[in-house]
């Protein structure tokens, strides 16, 4: 009885393999791993495949990242963010080149998966097609290739180390164009030509045996242009931005070194706050973080990826150690300062940007008849108008070129020089996006009242909106009581005078 059982157990191992040969011979199979890029191609893909808009079963994701990583921000720019319909899990048949093609899509736990990455499901999708040449699916993993890479064309990639210690994308955004950047045009051009003559000679590198690498240190008080300027620069150059974070948790000397060997040959490689990570291994929180040598290790040891610019960014230089800032791990140091006035004057105009002349209030003016004026004056001899409420009725137009000059030339006389940084002007701006009169007016009360919150540290001033730093709040000045009583008569008016002229 034994005996028979076990012939039987042999022969279905056996048929077992034979069925796995003849699939092996009939059908060619790729498969994709949701923690590798290619996942993203192959998504990216499939959504905008005719099958995947036709399926009626199918996934819906706002973001293009992997299934084990809900990492938001890609494609959002606009209000509602982007969608992406997806085959679901499960069996699908599609074609592609007049070929039937079977893709599988399935979640799976990670092998070795451990407390810490539970819930980190893995997705997996495997693409098959009859025959034995790899030809078809290999173009087709060409064309997602291309199409994915087209689409980044004129964004900047963001990339972060995942709890593996492997590379993610995280997010792409619009390139920034580093004409948004409000700094020295000297030093501006400066980085930039440095950072392209760099990448155009690897061959002059080789020809001396020296690493192709080079070391940008940026300097300066927060909020003063420092990452911005970066991704300007990542957009200028055409490059990704691969970010380590050293206080994370996760990160040891070994990973930090895997991470910097892995990185592509030409990319920005983002070290922020470079200062912080050394300050927190003084809390002897072991488990945490690297050490120095690891880091000195990782951005000049053997592996470490050639044609990589390496970007640090910190608010201290002085708690910087001497043996991370020497040339040839930093070849270009720049100092971001506080905005002087002639910066806080671009601001201005780059914060108000010329649009197209509207003039409502002409429209209005046309229709009053005699009567209304001779009121309206009547009224204005009686009541003259509130210096604000005149001010609120120009802004129903916004100001010409020479106008808007003319306002930044005042804003800016206001702007104690380097005091203030760029991103706590743009605070204060935001609280006037469409009324750059009332900005001028105001700006004194906010110097006044920022010196002041400066000592005692109370007062809600800068902006921050930058979700690379984690702090997740948007905050911004919003103008004392007074200014935001005015701010509410001023909408109170304008929608009082679009009533009337609806009236009319
Ligand atoms: N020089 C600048 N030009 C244009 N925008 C700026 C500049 N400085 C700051 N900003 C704006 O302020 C915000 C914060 O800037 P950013 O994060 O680049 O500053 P940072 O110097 O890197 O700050 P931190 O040291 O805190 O990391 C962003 O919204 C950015 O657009």
């Amino acid at each position: 009885m034994e005996g028979e059982q076990a012939k039987l157990s042999g022969m279905r191992l056996i048929g077992h393999h034979v069925l796995e040969y003849l699939k092996k011979r009939v059908v060619v199979t790729a498969e994709f791993d949701s923690r590798d890029e290619s996942y993203s191609w192959i998504l990216n893909w499939l959504s905008d495949h005719p099958y995947a808009q036709k399926a009626t079963n199918f996934s819906v994701s706002t973001t293009i990242a992997r299934g084990a990583q809900k990492l938001n921000g890609e494609g959002g720019d606009g209000v509602i963010p982007a969608t992406y319909f997806l085959p679901a899990p499960g069996l699908h048949f599609f074609w592609f080149k007049n070929r039937l093609l079977w893709m599988y899509r399935e979640r799976v736990r990670p092998s070795g998966s451990t407390v810490a990455t539970a819930g980190a499901a893995v997705e997996n999708i495997t693409i098959s097609t009859l025959g034995r040449s790899r030809h078809l699916i290999q173009s087709l993993i060409l064309e997602a290739q291309t199409k994915f890479i087209d689409r980044d064309k004129s964004r900047t990639v963001i990339f972060a180390a995942d709890q593996y210690g492997a590379w993610r994308r995280t997010k792409s955004r619009p390139k920034r164009p580093l004409d948004t950047i409000v700094m020295d045009p000297k030093l501006k051009s400066y980085i930039v030509e440095d950072a392209k003559e760099f990448f155009a000679s690897e061959s002059w590198y080789a020809e001396r045996g020296l690493p192709f690498r080079r070391g940008l240190l940026l300097y300066g008080s927060p909020g003063t242009g420092k990452t911005s300027f970066i991704h300007a620069l990542a957009g200028e150059l055409g490059l990704n931005i691969y970010v380590v974070n050293l206080s994370s948790k996760t990160i040891s000397d070994d990973t930090l070194s895997e991470l910097v060997s892995d990185t592509p040959s030409r990319c920005l490689l983002l070290i922020e706050d470079v200062d912080a990570a050394f300050v927190q291994r003084e809390s002897k929180d072991a488990a945490a973080g690297i050490t120095f040598s690891g880091l000195l290790n990782s951005v000049d040891g053997v592996s470490a990826q050639e044609g990589r610019m390496l970007c640090m960014t910190t608010n201290h230089l002085d708690r910087l150690d001497e043996a991370l800032i020497r040339p040839g791990r930093v070849d270009v140091r720049a100092k971001f300062g506080k905005a002087t006035q002639s910066q806080a004057q671009e601001l201005f105009i780059k914060f108000f940007p010329q649009s197209p002349v509207k003039e409502p209030s002409l429209v209005v003016k046309k229709k009053e008849t005699d009567e209304a004026v001779s009121e309206r004056a009547v009224l204005e001899e009686k009541e003259p108008l509130l210096e604000d409420t005149k001010v609120a009725q120009q802004e129903s137009t916004m100001p010409s070129k020479q106008e808007t000059e003319e306002l930044a030339a005042a804003f800016a006389k206001q702007i104690p020089d380097q005091t203030f940084s760029i991103a706590q002007l743009q605070g204060f701006l935001m609280g006037y996006k469409k009324t750059p009169r009332l900005a001028v007016k105001h700006v004194n009360e906010f110097v006044r009242q920022a010196g002041s919150a400066e000592v005692s540290g109370t007062a809600k001033i800068g902006y921050d909106d930058d979700e690379d730093h984690g702090k997740g709040v948007a905050s911004y000045w919003e103008g004392s009581e007074e200014q935001q009583r005015e701010k509410q008569e001023l909408r109170a008016e304008k929608e009082k005078a679009r009533r009337d002229s609806i009236n009319q």
